[in-house]
């Protein structure tokens, strides 16, 4: 076997589609010099590196100061999109004032204060329906978490008896089984036990991730919190950062709307995507993002 770097097998990143670009050459022009654009961020895996405990992510300090930027410039909004609750997420991510958020991959909308053209709060977005009574949960998806809740209760038996220890986030909408760090076996018995109460239920949905299944009673996707974003904002373009299934509901919505929108979808890390660009990780979305704060002040302000 020679050691010729032709004969070597392909790096995964060269098999990748897209493949992979570095942050450094992606062409931001679209979206800088965009008369209104939205920015729509998704939070784990994105703005934020996956760590075992999720109640210790957070933004990464080149993202956040980034982030502050963009939000703070004219025709110009951020929003956060991500499967947190808008109240978890508003404590990890701290995100700035003017931020849009949606919540509980669609479920919550917090559409904020808003921003008009000058940066100053505007009439319409102040206006918008009190987000604690427009996603307040109705009596039947109560229901449907009482029973979820009486299904996941069961696994506390499976976990004495393997002795593993059983992490349930409790969510407004869902109940997310957590698997990182799991043997791959435990982890597959743990899903099948999960996904199961779908059979006894209808209206469950299942929402898979990143060694997560969660059990949600909101038909919401990210791709109906994009719709709202757009709705409310009306940019002319939109980029989106995702890096999980769910975030694949916004890329296709993305592409949906063009023309009239310039959508531009970004998958981070390496799983299959409908999106059209690929970078590899938080740290690149930093300096993606730390570059397109630069581009659109210099254009804003010109
Ligand atoms: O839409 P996102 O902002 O990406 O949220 C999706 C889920 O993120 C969290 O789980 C993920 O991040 C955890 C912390 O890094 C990690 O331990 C877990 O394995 C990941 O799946 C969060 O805990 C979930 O509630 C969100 O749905």
């Amino acid at each position: 076997m020679t050691s010729d770097s032709t004969s070597m097998p392909p790096a995964v990143s060269d098999s990748l589609t897209p493949p992979l670009s570095d942050p450094a050459d992606v062409d931001l022009r679209p979206l800088a010099e965009a008369d209104d654009l939205l920015v729509a961020l998704d939070f784990d895996g994105v703005l934020a590196p996956l760590q075992d405990d999720p109640s210790l992510s957070r933004v990464l300090p080149a993202s956040a100061e980034a982030i502050a930027r963009i939000a703070s410039l004219p025709n110009t909004q951020l929003a956060l999109v991500s499967g947190r609750d808008v109240a978890t997420l508003r404590e990890l991510a701290d995100p700035p004032a003017s931020a849009m958020i949606v919540g509980s991959h669609g479920a919550e909308i917090d559409l904020g204060p808003g921003q008009d053209a000058s940066g100053t709060e505007s009439a319409a977005t102040a206006s918008a329906p009190d987000p604690t009574e427009a996603n307040a949960v109705t009596n039947d998806e109560e229901e449907l978490l009482a029973a979820i809740d009486d299904h996941l209760a069961e696994l506390t038996t499976l976990s004495d008896r393997e002795g593993f220890d059983l992490r349930i986030e409790r969510k407004p909408y869902s109940r997310t089984v957590h698997t990182r760090g799991m043997a791959p076996g435990l982890a597959a018995s743990l899903r099948e036990h999960v996904v199961s109460v779908q059979a006894e239920h209808g209206g469950i949905r299942v929402i898979e991730g990143h060694d997560i299944t969660e059990l949600a009673v909101s038909q919401a996707t990210k791709g109906t919190g994009i719709r709202a974003l757009v709705a409310e904002v009306h940019p002319t373009a939109a980029l989106y950062l995702g890096d999980d299934i769910t975030d694949e509901d916004a890329f296709a919505e993305l592409a949906e709307m063009r023309p009239e929108v310039t959508g531009v979808g970004i998958k981070v890390g390496s799983a299959p995507t409908q999106a059209e660009l690929r970078i590899a990780d938080p740290d690149d979305v930093a300096t993606l993002l730390t570059r397109l704060a630069d581009e659109r002040a210099e254009f804003t302000a010109s």
